[in-house]
């Protein structure tokens, strides 16, 4: 599973222990963040974690991307509801897109904990018959 973990700066704490905490489940899937996010979260836990530009610099807009070609199964991002940010269309625009493709989207440690638990469980699995089915639908075209 290909998941995207983001956070504003005040949030930034938060996601560090949260993939610190949750590191044996995340480790055994692609991680994807935004810069600065994902450099606090590597260097903190050790995580191998790709990183996109930072939010600020379309960070989300190249995880939305993702999402619209079918490239990510979860978004985890710890918003900031209390400071204005300068990048707030990109930050809905992600959100929107998580909703038109029903990515799973956690947008406060409650719901985290419940989506990365789900996760371990097989909870998502779903995702790879999206997957697979693409695949077929790909392979199908192909030939
Ligand atoms: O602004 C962000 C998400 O909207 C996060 O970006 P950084 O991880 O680069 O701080």
């Amino acid at each position: 599973m290909k998941i995207s973990l983001i956070a504003h700066d005040n949030k930034k704490p938060y996601i560090i222990h949260f993939a610190l905490a949750y590191k044996a489940i995340l480790e055994k899937h692609e991680l994807y963040a935004t810069g600065t996010t994902g450099q606090k979260i590597s260097e903190a836990t050790g995580l191998t974690v790709h990183r996109f530009q930072s939010g600020p610099l379309g960070g989300d807009q190249e995880i939305g991307a993702r999402i619209a070609k079918n490239e990510m199964d979860m978004v985890i991002f710890f918003r900031d509801p209390l400071t204005a940010q300068p990048h707030e269309p990109d930050v809905s625009a992600l959100i929107r897109l998580c909703d038109v493709y029903s990515i799973p989207l956690a947008t406060n440690m409650g719901t985290a904990e419940i989506l990365i638990r789900g996760l371990e469980r097989g909870d998502f699995s779903w995702r790879e018959i999206i997957h697979d089915r693409n695949l077929e639908v790909e392979n199908e075209k192909g030939s």
